[in-house]
């Protein structure tokens, strides 16, 4: 109930469509229940009944709910005035109209619904897509793509079916069910509380039918999600799926979730069908017995028993009764699968980022001096990545890090941007523990280039453009030419407005990597952090690669992760990181001189050039 009541919170402002929908529905269910209030006086009008009929109809009205009553009233009257023929004229004028009038009522009682739905689901997704974003950067190191991506577009979608469903029938059946009950109590008090007792016994019954439900859909929500990261991982490496001839053994993965997915939705649909023929057989149980009980009561012929139109009226009545109720069991069997896909995103959205600005955080607006590494260590889980890291980088200077794979070299460049805080030591910027900066503004002062080279799929322009959105024509190409870019984006199709593709896939490897450098150098920030790619270009794309880079160094402070020898030689500081720790650090020649682990990599050629 508790995540109800949370998943409804999210259709704040509720009252704008709450209060037009419950006058609405309140004058829908008024009339529906009217129209067919309006059978006794019909089943009157043409069935005049010659024994007590009369007698009690005219003395049944004694209380202001006695609404067949009233009508009975009216009719006797209109009998004695108008006559027969007009009386049904009468009737039948009254009967359309207020079926009209309960439809129109309907319409928009549906229509508020709907926008309370849209509305709903336009702040759920909001609420969750904007929460992922501004999860820290490590939560993404541990958690499913594809679950994060079924949360937002399936685990939604199902919420707002069935919540918001749920809502409508929660109020409107219930409503129903009273007003049908207070009319059929106008008819017979006798007859209605008979019938009333069956009502526990099927609740009973079907709450059983549906208590499992929950944690199957809980298990179809995940078993959902797994088939969306499959599908996003193997969209993402089509190529070695082919290369390597494993397309069969994919799609053989992929259709084992399938069909677990398949079995478990039919369990469930199958249980929550169930809940329906069940609350029918209990219906036709429920007006057969009250057919006989009924029955009895007009054979019986007591005084102030049933007329015969009253129980014509009183079973057409009763067996109204069994759509709303069929409705709620119906809402309460798909409840649970609402319920349990609520919880998913809401566990989502109550995940809180680990890293977040100090509530007295400062803005970094510039950078001077220099970033000093102190004693700086990092874990990975139990795992010890990076050991006491200390070394300065001044401004202006170019800090490479080398050493072997796996040393932390990544590890400790994703530290300088504040992807994540060091477990101990510190990062200071301009004498600053970055800590009590501001995320944004440190970050402002950075650029990166990766070896991914990640594009979005969308034009040139707009892929450059990502660095400063309100930049102009003359400084996108201009950014371009620094980054050897503009010739190769002259000659692709639609020039800047080519669109890229996935990832940028429709580039080649050194045209994606001189648009994230112009990327970059649009952005300006006085501090680079590179990591130089190990694929190997074709030496004129990597010539190309290189210049870029050097344009982009020139004049600002980088770090880079260097693979090339020419960039660690013209490196003010070599860094050689081995097994998370400082093992040497100095200018090449120093580093050669000390015939240490920097000297052996040279020696092995660990370095292209
Ligand atoms: N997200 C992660 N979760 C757990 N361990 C990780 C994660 N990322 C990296 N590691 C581990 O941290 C260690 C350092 O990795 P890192 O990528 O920083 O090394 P590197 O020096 O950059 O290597 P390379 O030159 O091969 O890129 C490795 O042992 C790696 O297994």
């Amino acid at each position: 109930m508790k995540t109800y009541f949370r998943l409804l919170s999210f259709a704040k402002p509720i009252e704008k469509f709450a209060i037009p929908y419950v006058i609405v529905t309140l004058l829908a269910v008024l009339f529906g229940t009217l129209n067919l209030t309006l059978l006794v006086p019909l089943f009157d009008t043409l069935l005049p009944s010659k024994s007590s009929g009369t007698v009690d109809v005219v003395n049944s009205a004694s209380s202001a709910f006695d609404i067949t009553g009233k009508f009975s009233d009216f009719v006797s009257h209109s009998l004695i005035v108008n006559g027969r023929a007009e009386t049904l004229n009468y009737v039948c004028i009254i009967i359309v109209a207020s079926v009209l009038l309960s439809n129109f009522f309907r319409y928009f009682s549906q229509r508020f619904m709907e926008d309370l739905r849209v509305h709903t689901l336009l702040n759920l997704r909001k609420s969750v897509f904007n929460n992922v974003m501004n999860l820290h950067v490590g939560y993404f190191n541990n958690e499913r793509k594809g679950d994060i991506i079924s949360k937002v577009a399936s685990d939604v979608q199902v919420v707002q079916f069935t919540v918001t469903n749920t809502l409508q029938v929660v109020f409107k059946e219930p409503l129903t069910l009273i007003f049908y009950i207070i009319v059929l109590l106008s008819i017979s008090v006798k007859l209605t509380l008979f019938s009333l007792l069956v009502i526990p016994v099927s609740a009973f019954i079907i709450s059983k039918i549906v208590k499992r439900i929950k944690q199957q859909a809980k298990e179809s929500h995940e078993s959902f999600a797994k088939m969306i990261g499959f599908l996003d991982e193997s969209l993402s490496g089509i190529k070695i799926i082919k290369a390597f001839n494993s397309t069969d053994r994919v799609k053989e993965k992929f259709q084992k979730e399938n069909e677990f997915y398949s079995n478990l939705n039919r369990k469930m649909v199958r249980r929550q069908q169930l809940g329906s023929p069940v609350s029918e057989f209990l219906g036709v149980l429920m007006v057969s017995l009250i057919v006989w009980y009924g029955g009895n009561l007009i054979i019986s012929n007591q005084p102030g028993a049933l007329t015969t139109s009253q129980f014509i009226a009183y079973i057409a009545f009763f067996s109204q009764v069994m759509r709303p109720a069929k409705a709620l069991t119906d809402s309460f069997s798909g409840i649970h699968s609402g319920i349990a896909a609520g919880e998913r995103v809401l566990d989502l959205i109550d995940t809180k980022p680990l890293l977040v600005n100090q509530p007295d955080a400062k803005v970094l607006d510039g950078f001077n001096n220099a970033i000093s590494v102190q004693n700086v260590s990092f874990n990975y889980g139990e795992k010890q990545i990076l050991n006491s890291i200390t070394f300065d980088i001044e401004k202006g200077k170019t800090v490479a890090l080398v050493g072997p794979s796996g040393g932390g070299k990544s590890t400790l460049m994703d530290l300088l941007p504040r992807f994540h805080d060091p477990k101990s030591g510190t990062i200071k910027i301009d004498g600053h523990d970055y800590r009590e900066l501001t995320v944004e503004s440190i970050r402002s002062q950075m650029g990166t280039v990766n070896q991914e080279s990640f594009l979005f799929n969308d034009s040139i322009f707009n892929n450059i453009a990502f660095a400063k959105p309100d930049a102009t024509e003359e400084e996108i190409i201009a950014a371009a030419k620094i980054a050897n870019a503009h010739d190769f984006i002259l000659n692709t199709e639609n020039g800047y407005q080519t669109n890229v593709g996935d990832r940028g896939n429709k580039l080649s490897g050194g045209q994606k990597q001189r648009v994230c450098i112009a990327r970059a150098v649009l952005a300006n920030p006085p501090i680079m952090l590179l990591d130089e790619a190990t694929s190997a270009l074709d030496t004129e794309s990597e010539k190309l690669v290189q210049d870029a880079l050097n344009n982009l160094m020139k004049n600002r402070t980088s770090i880079v992760i260097a693979h090339r020898l020419s960039t660690i030689q013209h490196a003010d500081k070599i860094v050689v990181i081995d097994k998370g720790e400082v093992v040497e650090s100095g200018s090449h020649s120093e580093l050669m001189n000390k015939n240490g682990l920097y000297r052996r990599l040279i020696d092995m050629q660990a370095f292209t050039d």
